[in-house]
């Protein structure tokens, strides 16, 4: 019966190019299994995708024209055997039944009759001398051949217990590979591919739902609050705010809108989306990236294909060992132990093992790890380096001091200021003062296009007159506002333990913003883990003033701080310290650390904070962009629509800002950094061609 057909009759009831829908007639004896004729026809030439349903006896399938044809594909599937099928499902079982069975014989054997024995021990090892046989016509000798000689001679010398211990043994690691890979393959999709099988779509201007798989190019998706969108496009109507964080790592929600791009994978928090759907299924962003992960999961690791070298190269050692102490003692029993003894399957078993189980934990603890490779990585590293905002601290600050310089500016007016040119920047400062101004009278001041410097702060142009919001490098140094007069306030503000942001307006120091951070309540214990776990050095790099990064490294008992960094400092740095061989970790919150953390051998990406955008402000859903309506207080803002300035766009927008124009001249290295760097501040992390190419072809589109 084994070589009875598995499917009856197939007929081709459906063709496309590159695809076929064939219906098919089970035969009687065969199992009612879709997943093994699914398994099974993915192994053909050509299959690309197979998809069965045995209730509808449908089977569709997705293949390379290049190299077959539907007919082929036909022919092919009316010839499979139900062995076929049968080692296919096979395969698809974990091995638990054969540990069990292993298991059953290990402990029954000496209580059967002795005749009994000898075939039940060698039914039990037939898989192994069976997978043997194959290994070895395809690999030569490997540890595999050891283990079946270890079997074959204690089954030959009639000590069973030692051949089905043995048996017992590699069944048994068998399963646990098999049942840790399975769970990080779940663990992945879960991660990855949260996203449900139904789709709302519009069709003739009515909602109507159908299948995920069924959504196709050109098709207007239509995607609500709390769901994750399926395809990768281009906004048609509506307003949302969306967590990008799966897949560019930036868990700040950004606020999507008419003609922005957004991609699958993402989460919509809030609101509701028309999506002009441009790429598909397999092809959209979200599967390439589970693809990546997945094949960085089963990509092998330096130390597994290490073992595996090893396990290989002890073998004729251990064959030789194996026959010399056979001869020399004339006892084949020494022969078998030393056989036993041979760890070399051990080697290879224990380090996928080992990497796939540390991935699923990470992963269920909410990390994301890029394969085996970074955990080796991170196992080699003897030096840790954080930042501050965001990741030793919580980067969530509240204002708590706001002084002005000049009377004819109250300490609200102030924030309100600092706020209206802040409200479109996610650092974790502009953040703190949008908030604050909230709790005002939340003024908006109305000024011209906005300049962001990264790691420096921002400027722009209220009543002819420049405003500049920053740090105290970027006010000073860059901009010359002298600051002096202020030195004792600056100093006791400093002492109190506080960040502060400084205020320039038409040249002169407006007033200063105090703000507090707080140290992450776990921060203390991560650095004693970190000891205890063999950290040689551990260090701090900020953008921040030097008495909070002293202030917190003597806090958290660190070895080194430095303060007052460029981005690029802390790349040099870095870049410094490993040429002195040190092996650098990371850590940083993902707001502008993109060059340090290239240069490290390994990075680590928080995204513990969750922020709403500053501001939610409606743009008109559909039509043309009216100036966007204000919140409070009087006056039209005039930059301009909206849109302009949403981060997406913020990269072409910022390329030329012309800084220096309005105000003092900023010329040094800094500004050709900010914009040689423009393109890593956070909200600018979607290349800017997947931004921009799907918005050409929607207006052309829609010119049509
Ligand atoms: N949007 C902004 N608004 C105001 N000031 C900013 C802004 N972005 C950066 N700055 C100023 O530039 C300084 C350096 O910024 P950067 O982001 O490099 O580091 P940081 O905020 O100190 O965080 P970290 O400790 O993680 O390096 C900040 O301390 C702040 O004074
Ligand atoms: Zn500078």
């Amino acid at each position: 019966m084994s070589n009875t057909p598995w499917l009856g009759s197939v007929a081709v009831v459906h063709r496309l190019p590159g695809r076929i829908r064939l219906r098919y007639r089970r035969h009687p004896d065969a199992p009612a299994h879709g997943a093994a004729l699914e398994a099974a026809a993915c192994l053909l030439d050509g299959v690309e995708t197979a998809r069965a349903n045995d209730r509808a006896r449908s089977l569709v399938l997705h293949f390379d024209p290049a190299l077959t044809d539907g007919d082929r594909l036909a022919a092919a599937l009316a010839g499979l055997t139900l062995d076929d099928i049968a080692a296919k499902t096979a395969r698809t079982d974990d091995g638990r039944a054969a540990v069990a069975a292993a298991l059953a014989v290990l402990l029954g054997t000496n209580a059967l009759p002795m005749g009994l024995r000898l075939p039940v021990s060698l039914h039990a090892a037939l898989p192994l001398l069976h997978h043997t046989a194959a290994d070895y016509g395809k690999n030569g000798i490997t540890s595999h051949v050891l283990e079946a000689m270890a079997v074959s001679i204690s089954l030959a010398r009639s000590d069973f217990t030692a051949a089905n211990t043995t048996t017992f043994m590699l069944a048994l690691g068998e399963y646990m590979e098999n049942s840790i890979a399975r769970r990080s393959d779940d663990l992945l999709k879960h991660l990855l591919r949260p996203t449900s099988d139904q789709v709302w779509v519009l069709k003739d201007g009515v909602e109507v739902q159908i299948p995920a798989t069924e959504v196709a190019v050109g098709d207007t998706v239509i995607v609500g609050a709390g769901t994750v969108i399926p395809v990768d496009g281009t906004v048609l109507v509506g307003e949302a705010t969306v967590n990008e964080a799966a897949m560019t790592g930036e868990s700040v929600a950004v606020v999507k809108g008419r003609g922005d791009a957004v991609l699958s994978g993402t989460l919509m928090e809030e609101g509701r989306l028309g999506i002009y759907a441009e790429q598909v299924g397999s092809r959209t962003a979200a599967a390439r990236i589970a693809d990546y992960v997945e094949q960085s999961l089963t990509a092998k690791s330096e130390a597994q294909i290490e073992a595996a070298k090893l396990a290989d190269q002890l073998v004729p050692t251990v064959l030789k060992l194996a026959g010399a102490s056979a001869l020399v003692t004339g006892n084949w029993r020494n022969a078998a132990s030393v056989l036993q003894a041979d760890y070399s399957c051990a080697l290879k078993l224990a380090t996928p093992v080992a990497f796939k189980s540390a991935m699923f934990d990470a992963g269920r603890a909410g990390i994301l790890v890029k394969g085996a490779t970074a955990l080796e990585r991170l196992a080699s590293a003897d030096t840790f380096i954080f930042d501050k905002t965001g990741t030793l601290t919580t980067g969530m600050l509240d204002v708590t001091d706001s002084i002005t310089f000049d009377a004819s500016f109250s300490a609200d007016d102030l924030i309100c200021l600092a706020a209206s040119v802040e409200e479109h920047y996610f650092h974790p400062l502009a953040l703190a003062v949008v908030n604050a101004a909230k709790a005002t009278h939340n003024h908006h001041f109305d000024h011209a296009e906005v300049q962001f410097i990264v790691a420096h702060g921002v400027a722009s142009v209220i009543d002819g007159k420049r405003v500049v919001v920053g740090s105290r490098h970027f006010v000073q140094e860059d901009e010359g506002i002298d600051i002096s007069l202020h030195q004792p306030v600056i100093d006791r503000l400093y002492q109190q333990g506080k960040t502060l942001l400084f205020i320039g307006y038409g040249g002169k120091l407006l007033g200063i913003l105090a703000l507090k951070d707080s140290i992450r309540a776990t921060s203390a214990e991560t650095i004693a883990r970190l000891r205890r776990a063999g950290a040689k050095r551990i260090l701090l790099l900020t953008g921040d003033h030097r008495d909070r990064a002293a202030d917190l490294a003597a806090a958290l008992g660190l070895d080194v701080f430095h303060a007052e960094l460029m981005p690029e400092d802390k790349a040099d740095i870095i870049a410094r310290l490993s040429r002195d061989g040190a092996r650098i970790a990371f850590i940083g919150d993902g707001i502008n650390d993109a060059p340090a953390l290239a240069g490290a051998h390994v990075g680590i990406a928080m995204q513990g904070r969750r922020h709403r955008p500053p501001d939610r402000r409606h743009r008109p859903v559909g039509g043309q962009h009216r100036p966007r309506r204000r919140r409070q207080g009087t006056g039209q803002c005039r930059h301009g629509p909206h849109r302009r300035q949403l981060p997406s766009d913020r990269g072409a927008e910022h390329r030329h800002p012309g800084l220096g124009g309005a105000g003092p001249a900023v010329a040094h290295r800094h500004r050709a950094f900010a914009q040689r760097h423009h393109h890593r501040h956070p909200a600018q992390r979607l290349a800017p061609t997947d931004a921009d190419r799907p918005l050409e072809r929607f207006h052309a589109e829609r010119n049509r």
